[in-house]
């Protein structure tokens, strides 16, 4: 396939994905990564992309102010990053734009979007790793941009340094395991106890390489080691050398192998203070609040205090997790295993709380919706991590009447295209 000559774009304005987006000849947009707005660019086309054309950057003829140089010498072909190239207040505010943007689409134009919050570098604690061997050596880090490719990472900007430092030992730790053929994937949490490590594997492990874990658990602080077949759900744990822990609004939970975490302490506490916020200034002692799509108790124990909480989940060692905790913390919060999809809960289930918090996977909640829609609890507080199902589900909200008192976006993904919020429905005003 012969190559397109680069062609000369001015960057108009930036996609979803970050990419900076210019008019193409025939008026259709073309999408050029790693350009920001304001900027011209000699770029060449290399395909369609939805509506328009993708192209890749060759040349910057004329910089945006905007533009910084990118902290991490991986970015450009590690996919964990995409907007290194902005400085943070411009970068801040694009991710601002896009929640206004799916607000409204969900019917809420003139909605009141807070200032992002935006986490800093250096703090996530949660990472999946793809991991493979290539001529018998192991390759870890991130998938690469628009690739199945793993990026041999030596060092992350992201992550939590305590996570970083385990790149090396677990490359040399992998390089021995028998268990480990051609793919893996290992995902590190990293606990209150230390970091948690779970690692999906294309073998059995054997009695040396059980042996080799405990070893490494032992020399580098982890607290437990879990394996569990690549494409399998259930792990069994091969070095528990101490207690795992994290504290959640104070309590202290034992998290199953490779949990759901939020992605950084800060992003956390963001989104606790807005689920805070948003819940009626006024309780009464009977009102209870429902914490839908539970987790662990991320959002359960710190509402906890300020109404009795029934948390629901779908994830048997999640829910169990959470339900151990609860008893042991005063039983404030009653945790109940309950698929949300197959069986949502009714109208009248819903009129019982006088708040209802829902924290739904990627997906959204759509089964959910149209009960929360129609119930007469006094406040809805969606926490999203995907825009676009929250304009899909927020729109139901709008349809039905429903006011929307304040969003706040959460940046706990530090440039990446992902985007978090918060967002507060009522009633009335
Ligand atoms: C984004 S996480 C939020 C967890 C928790 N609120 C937190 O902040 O840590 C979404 C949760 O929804 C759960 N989940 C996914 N599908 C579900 C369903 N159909 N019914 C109930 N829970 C579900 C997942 O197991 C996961 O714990």
């Amino acid at each position: 396939m012969s190559l397109q000559a680069p062609l000369e774009f001015e960057i108009t304005r930036l996609g979803a994905a970050g990419d900076g987006v210019a008019a193409g000849a025939d008026g259709r947009p073309v999408f050029i990564p790693f350009a920001l707005p304001g900027e011209r660019v000699q770029a060449r086309i290399t395909g369609k992309l939805g509506d328009g054309q993708a192209a890749e950057l060759t040349g910057l003829l004329q910089a945006a102010p905007e533009r910084v140089a990118p902290p991490c010498p991986f970015f450009g072909r590690c996919g964990g990053c995409a907007m290194q190239h902005m400085a943070i207040p411009p970068y801040a505010a694009w991710k601002r734009a896009r929640l206004q943007e799916a607000l409204s689409r969900a019917g809420y134009p003139d909605a009141t979007v807070a200032e992002p919050e935006v986490t800093p570098p250096a703090t996530r604690r949660r990472a999946d790793l793809g991991v493979r061997r290539v001529d018998g050596v192991p390759v870890l880090g991130f998938h690469g941009r628009g690739s199945g490719a793993v990026v041999d990472l030596t060092t992350c900007v992201v992550l939590d340094p305590a996570l970083v430092a385990l790149f090396e030992p677990l490359k040399k730790l992998l390089r021995g395991l028998a268990c480990f053929r051609r793919e893996a994937s290992v995902v590190l949490n990293l606990l209150d106890t230390g970091p948690d490590l779970l690692l999906r594997l294309d073998g059995e492990p054997s009695t040396a390489d059980r042996s080799l874990m405990a070893d490494f658990a032992r020399a580098h602080g982890l607290p437990r080691i879990a394996c569990a077949p690549l494409k399998g759900m259930v792990s069994e744990n091969v070095a528990q050398i101490g207690p795992v822990s994290i504290a959640l609004g104070g309590v202290p939970v034992a998290p199953e192998p490779g949990a759901f975490l939020q992605a950084t302490p800060q992003g956390e506490a963001a989104i606790v203070a807005a689920v805070l916020a948003g819940l009626p200034a006024k309780l009464t002692a009977k009102a209870r609040i429902a914490d839908l799509y539970a987790g662990l108790g991320t959002l359960s124990f710190p509402l906890s205090t300020r109404a009795r909480v029934a948390a629901f989940e779908s994830a048997t060692e999640a829910v169990s997790a959470l339900d151990v905790a609860a008893r042991k913390s005063g039983g404030r919060v009653i945790a109940t295993r309950r698929d949300l999809s197959r069986q949502p809960l009714t109208v009248k289930e819903l009129d019982a709380f006088a708040a209802v918090v829902l924290d739904p996977p990627y997906a959204g909640a759509a089964d959910q919706m149209p009960a929360l829609a129609r119930s007469a609890v006094q406040r809805i507080i969606y926490v999203s991590c995907n825009p676009v199902a929250l304009a899909r589900d927020a729109r139901l909200l709008q349809a039905a009447g429903w006011q929307l008192q304040v969003a706040t976006p959460v940046d706990q993904f530090l440039w990446s295209t992902q985007l978090e919020a918060v967002a507060v429905f009522s009633r009335g005003k």
